[in-house]
């Protein structure tokens, strides 16, 4: 239990998120024999599976300290009536459960339409499955599509295959497209019942891969919130997690949070490792004051992210109880009896891939080979739970043929050496099983915590009658509980005859080595408890070390970017160029627009409400040639805000014409020194700005050198008013007195849509009137010197709320949204984030119709189905739904 009150900013409520609530809910409409009428009402039952994490929920229910509130999806809702659902209430909760379906039923018939009321009975019903003595409040999340399995798809076929080592085969795309807007909505659903409960302080706890997004998702809309997010399964190698394509998306999803945890260091690791390569991050290790634990520090956009692990445990003390009764005793009993003179070998896992059944048959058969001693001495029972229907035939298949083939080999009339059973076992079973069980064999190939390992274990360390106190665990390498059980007999499952050998060693230890060996992994079995008080510990501790200036920015919410763009009149669009609107290349001359971005930005300019300007360090001869000769209707400023050419003009105007340019000659100089010095170097020689690129030379000998130019520049023009800017692989030195930030205050304070004075004589009207001033900016850009925007558009957002504080708009702002684009690892004032130039392109694409709202997320109103309310699809569906009640209310 926590024993400290929780503190600084900690309300004491925890809003746990899962991906699915312990119960399953099924309409039972059956005939009541009792009263031969029609019954309507709804049952609820609670779903096996999932131990672990369901253990840790309750854990915090009893706990006096927190008040606790979950929110999850209901899981496929049986609608009984007729329309068969075959889903087995047993399924662990994050199992595909392809073989659901509907058999029978019109295609225009909805039987999952729920009337408020409905709604309501059931969320109570839900509620009522908690002691009233609980501080726990349940909150369901409604997605009721005919369809059901479709929430789980994106997840369980895409995500959950690459987390284990797993590549789909290519295909076209299309199915993974449809799936990934699913599971954007489901998360994006999530998003919405959190907020609708979120008061500040509270800790939100987001648990496993369906819900990677809804960090972010959250972060966008409490930029205060303290988010963890708890990965359950294993996190691969960045060579497999950039194999799948809306990477970027996830790991910027998860980078909502405040921290990441993993089941074991490893996985950890493997996490940071694909934030740097992906998105850029950088990270620092760490130690934790707290309990010692490695982990890092992780640079997100601006604000810092906790990763670390911590193995996720069982609830020792309640699995002790649970196992030690009279009837588990007597079943212990009667299958001992039952295999009277022989050894007990049991297994429990799921059928799949991945849990290693098969590595498990083959190396029971090489044992059987290799030591013909134990044959007729030994049995396996191995209970292999349902894993996904496509799978499962192959798998089965396999299975079947090697159970028969070791049962022929190896058995008689009288004795199967495999006892098989294709079937989650009830749990009074799986406990007999457990503590009757002379050795437990593991050989998963992929799993991010073997509960089973730790139950096995937790289960052995209490003496009782059958003999059966202490006896040995044969692990799997691979399993993330060998991260714990680091003293179990460790094999690697792919060697069938080191296994067979481990699985002798351990039927022949004696009974003090076995003692021995239980005492130090009983020492090491993480508890429920622990893990949760340690992970909200720390949880505390980062919220007592979050700073002001350690907020992380959060991604820009496109669909509310969309509402405020198609609700402005007056738009206004501040681009940089280079790593915004194209992305960084080797050659700068090779950095021309792709004919996507000229789609998006004709179609932008084709409205008249909006005016474009793309504010670049380039000059001018590269913006004419690329943009302003195709497209004279977008603004123009060179060389970071040296020139400018208005909408629909072809004349540029120099700002900088007062500026005494002798400087040149000795920057100059310095640059051409040390590109003799830097092979592959160049240097850039615009009308007033110099710039110096070193991508293309050695990197280490670029930034060497860089660093030393700079100190040099610095040096001696500091009087002149100059200044030295460090760009992407280059290093630029142009007049101080102009820079985007000042052109971003020239166009803002402008009446919208009025022609600009030709002249560098300009100074901001900072009286025109508010309905002449743009009601939506949208300020993109990459580099450092954007920033000089970004601050420019806050202190006029704050200017504005001074000066018309009554003038927000239906959201309380002024619709100004600066954003930067690019590296995790940057500090910034921009307000939001975009990670690349392509989603760049997207949210451009969203605002002009290109793109599909749902290709990320953000702030969206989504019904009960997962239609965005009052869209079409919405009003459809709610019609259809009423009809079906109708019309089966009538038949009742
Ligand atoms: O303000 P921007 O529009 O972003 O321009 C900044 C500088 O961009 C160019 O250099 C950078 O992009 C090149 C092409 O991707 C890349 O090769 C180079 O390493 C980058 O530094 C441009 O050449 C400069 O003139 C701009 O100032
Ligand atoms: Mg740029």
């Amino acid at each position: 239990m926590p024993t400290d009150k929780p503190s600084n900013g900690v309300s004491g409520r925890i809003i746990n998120c899962v991906s699915q609530l312990p119960y399953k809910i099924s309409r039972n409409d059956s005939l009541d024999p009792a009263t031969g009428t029609k019954g309507c009402g709804w049952q609820i039952t609670p779903v096996m599976g999932n131990s672990a994490l369901y253990s840790s929920l309750y854990y915090l229910r009893d706990s006096s300290q927190w008040e606790e509130h979950v929110v999850g999806w209901t899981g496929e809702i049986d609608p009984g009536n007729g329309f068969a659902y075959v889903a087995s209430t047993d399924q662990p909760a994050p199992v595909s459960d392809k073989d659901s379906k509907y058999m029978g039923g019109d295609a225009s018939e909805d039987p999952l339409y729920l009337s408020k009321e409905e709604k309501r009975v059931l969320a109570e019903m839900l509620q009522n499955e908690e002691d009233a003595k609980h501080k726990l409040t349940i909150h369901p999340v409604w997605l009721l599509r005919r369809d059901q399995s479709r929430w789980r798809e994106y997840a369980e076929n895409v995500v959950w295959p690459a987390l284990h080592y797993i590549l789909n085969p290519p295909d076209d795309g299309q199915k993974e497209n449809t799936w990934w807007y699913d599971y954007v909505k489901f998360n994006e659903a999530y998003a919405m019942k959190v907020a609708q409960i979120y008061q500040p302080g509270d800790i939100i706890w987001v648990h496993d891969y369906y819900l990677m997004l809804l960090p972010q998702l959250l972060r966008m809309r409490f930029q205060d919130a303290l988010i963890a997010y708890f990965h359950h399964t294993p996190w691969p190698s960045n060579e497999y997690f950039r194999c799948l394509s809306k990477r970027k998306l996830l790991l910027d999803g998860i980078l909502g949070s405040n921290r990441v945890c993993f089941q074991n260091f490893g996985f950890a690791r493997h996490f940071v490792s694909g934030c740097k390569r992906l998105l850029d991050s950088t990270s620092t290790k760490m130690k934790s004051k707290d309990d010692g634990t490695d982990g890092w520090l992780i640079s997100a956009y601006g604000g810092d992210v906790v990763v670390d692990s911590s193995p996720i445990g069982v609830d020792t003390h309640g699995l002790l109880t649970e196992a030690f009764t009279s009837d588990i005793d007597q079943k212990v009993a009667t299958i001992k009896q039952a295999y009277v003179g022989k050894k007990i070998i049991f297994g429990s896992d799921r059928l799949d891939t991945v849990n290693g059944v098969v590595q498990k048959l083959q190396a029971f058969e090489t044992f059987l080979a290799m030591f013909p001693q134990w044959r007729d001495k030994v049995v396996l029972i191995q209970a292999s739970s349902p894993g996904s229907a496509e799978i499962d035939l192959r798998l089965e298949q396999q299975v079947n043929d090697l159970v028969n083939s070791i049962n022929s080999q190896y058995g008689n009339l009288n004795f199967s050496p495999v006892q098989h059973y294709h079937m989650r076992i009830p749990r009074d079973v799986y406990l007999s099983l457990l503590r009757a069980a002379d050795l437990c064999v593991i050989t998963s190939v992929r799993d991010g915590m073997n509960i089973t390992a730790l139950e096995y274990v937790t289960v052995k360390s209490k003496k009782s009658n059958e003999n059966c106190y202490a006896n040995p665990l044969v692990l799997s390498e691979f399993s993330g509980s060998s991260t714990v059980l680091k003293d179990a007999l460790i094999v690697n499952p792919w060697d069938s005859v080191a296994v067979a050998k481990t699985i002798n060693k351990a039927l022949l230890m004696p009974a003090d080595e076995k003692v021995s060996l239980e005492c130090k992994l009983w020492s090491c079995v993480p508890t429920i408890q622990d893990w949760n008080d340690k992970f909200l510990a720390r949880m505390i501790a980062i919220a007592e070390k979050e700073s002001q200036d350690n907020k992380i920015t959060p991604a820009l919410n496109r669909p509310l970017l969309l509402k405020n763009y198609q609700l402005a009149k007056r738009r206004l669009f501040l681009f940089d160029y280079d790593g915004t609107l194209t992305p960084i290349v080797q050659d700068p001359a090779a950095a021309i627009p792709s004919a996507r971005l000229y789609r998006i930005l004709s179609k932008l300019a084709a409205d008249p409400k909006n005016q474009i300007w793309i504010i670049s360090g380039r000059d001018q001869q590269f913006l004419s040639k690329w943009l302003g000769s195709r497209m004279p209707q977008l603004g123009l400023s060179a060389e970071h805000g040296c020139f400018l050419k208005d909408v629909s003009s072809t004349d540029w105007v120099n700002l900088t014409t007062k500026f005494d340019m002798s400087w040149q000659i000795k920057v100059s100089e310095v640059m051409d020194h040390y590109t003799l010095h830097t092979p592959g170097s160049s240097i850039e020689r615009k009308k007033v700005a110099l710039t110096w690129h070193y991508r293309r030379a050695d990197p280490e000998l670029g930034e060497f050198n860089a660093a030393k130019m700079k100190e040099k520049l610095e040096e001696f023009t500091k009087d002149l008013g100059l200044e030295v800017m460090e760009g992407k692989a280059n290093i630029e030195v142009r007049p101080k007195f102009v820079n985007k930030g000042e052109i971003v205050k020239r166009l803002v304070w402008h009446p919208h849509g009025e022609k600009q004075l030709g002249n560098d004589e300009f100074t901001p009207d900072e009286n025109v009137p508010k309905d002449q001033l743009p009601e939506f900016i949208l300020c993109l850009g990459d580099d450092a010197t954007d920033e000089d925007m970004f601050r420019q558009l806050n202190s006029i957002e704050s200017q504005w709320q001074s000066k018309f504080p009554k003038d927000t708009n239906e959201w309380g702002h002024y619709g100004i949204y600066p954003v930067t684009v690019g590296s995790a690892s940057k500090k910034t004032v921009a307000k939001a984030h975009l990670t690349d130039p392509q989603q760049v392109l997207d949210t451009l694409g969203l605002l002009v119709g290109d793109v599909s709202l749902f290709q990320s997320g953000g702030t969206v109103d989504l019904d009960d189905r997962g239609h965005l309310v009052n869209s079409e699809s919405s009003v459809k569906s709610e019609i259809a739904g009423a009809a079906y009640n109708k019309r089966t209310a009538s038949q009742k």
